[in-house]
């Protein structure tokens, strides 16, 4: 009997490894460059925070010749637009369309309709179904809301795939102070992790700036993989090895997956809903969690070459 891997049976959505998720500002050539050869799961190009005003026109024309050669196979591009509120949202959101990105990431979502009014501007220029939206949640009410702007992805058709964390802009709107450890953020942090969570949606954790603080920001990883988060989003080259160290399936749990997925799987057990494994009960849920955790494994080998077991 097969299992399927994906906890919500409804979800189509397929199973990524995103441990390492790389911004590179649009327009930094040599940063864009770079990119290419780095091993991150995927990179964010973007068009908002990074590039100043006067510089967005032209950012939006690197990208577009840069992207005109797609990164290798099996690493997710994802443009980050600024709001369509803004005077650059409409240009570009055009431009991320014309790139081919596997997924545009809003900036600055508060309420679903964020994202309801990209996927209806995305259905007029006839995206791709394909074609993903990654909602940044990085405001009060954004956080207040994660529940609701999660719950979008029920709607039929709707694009929304990620959320992830902006804690610069967080901690810019509360005043609360950044320290090591971040114990003012982490409700925040897990009220969005659980809205994430309650939908199947996956989610990722902030940036840490100071990248030269290699020691801290492996902690920073640990807890954000503790707390349950996907993987880390990333500002500098030298940030993806630990995070795809800290993300990645460790080889016991794998082994612990395949055993089950195995058990489930012989002839004698085909109707059985719960089972003894080494002296533990597993039931169905966990075999489907297994199959999830194996397909992740699969793909983290995919971009880091990072084998979690030999036998991969
Ligand atoms: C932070 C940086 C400005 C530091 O740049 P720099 O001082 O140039 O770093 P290095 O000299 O150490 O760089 C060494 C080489 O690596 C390349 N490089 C640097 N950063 C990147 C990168 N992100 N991707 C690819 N390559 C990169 C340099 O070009 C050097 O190579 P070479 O030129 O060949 O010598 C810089 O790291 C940077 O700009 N980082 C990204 C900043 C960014 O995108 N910010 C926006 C997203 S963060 C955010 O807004 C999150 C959220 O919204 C929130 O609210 O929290
Ligand atoms: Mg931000």
């Amino acid at each position: 009997m097969t299992i399927a891997p994906h906890p919500d049976p409804e979800s189509t959505r397929p199973i990524r490894a995103r441990r390492s998720v790389l911004y590179v500002p649009a327009g930094h050539q040599r940063a864009m460059a770079k990119s290419r050869a780095l091993e991150s799961d995927a990179v964010i190009f973007d068009l908002e925070d990074s590039v100043a005003p006067t510089e967005k026109n032209a950012a939006r024309e690197e990208l577009r010749s840069f992207l005109a050669e797609p990164l290798a196979e099996g690493r997710e591009t994802i443009v980050r637009i600024n709001a369509l509120s803004t005077p650059w949202g409409h240009e570009d959101l055009l431009a991320a369309r014309a790139v081919r990105p596997d997924a545009i990431l809003v900036p600055k979502v508060e309420e679903p309709e964020d994202i309801s009014d990209i996927d209806a501007a995305l259905d007029e220029t006839d995206a791709p179904a394909t074609l993903r939206l990654w909602a940044m949640i990085e405001t009060p009410r954004g956080v207040m809301n994660a529940g609701h702007i999660a719950r979008a992805a029920r709607t039929p058709g709707c694009r929304l795939d990620c959320l992830v964390l902006g804690t610069n802009d967080l901690v810019k709107e509360t005043n609360v102070a950044p320290t090591p450890g971040r114990p003012q953020l982490t409700a925040w942090l897990m009220q969005v992790l659980l809205a994430a969570r309650a939908y199947g949606l996956d989610v990722l954790d902030g940036v840490f700036n100071d990248f030269r603080d290699a020691e801290s920001f492996a902690a920073e990883c640990r807890d954000g993989r503790a707390m349950g988060f996907d993987g880390k989003t990333l500002i500098h080259p030298s940030q993806i090895a630990v995070a795809n160290d800290v993300f990645s399936v460790e080889s016991d749990a794998l082994r612990e997956a395949r055993a089950i997925v195995a058990a489930f799987a012989k002839p004698e057990n085909a109707g059985v809903g719960v089972l003894s494994l080494d002296g533990r009960m597993v039931e169905r849920l966990h075999a489907q969690s297994a199959a999830k955790l194996i397909e992740k494994a699969r793909r983290e080998s995919r971009t880091s070459g990072h084998k979690p077991d030999d036998e991969l």
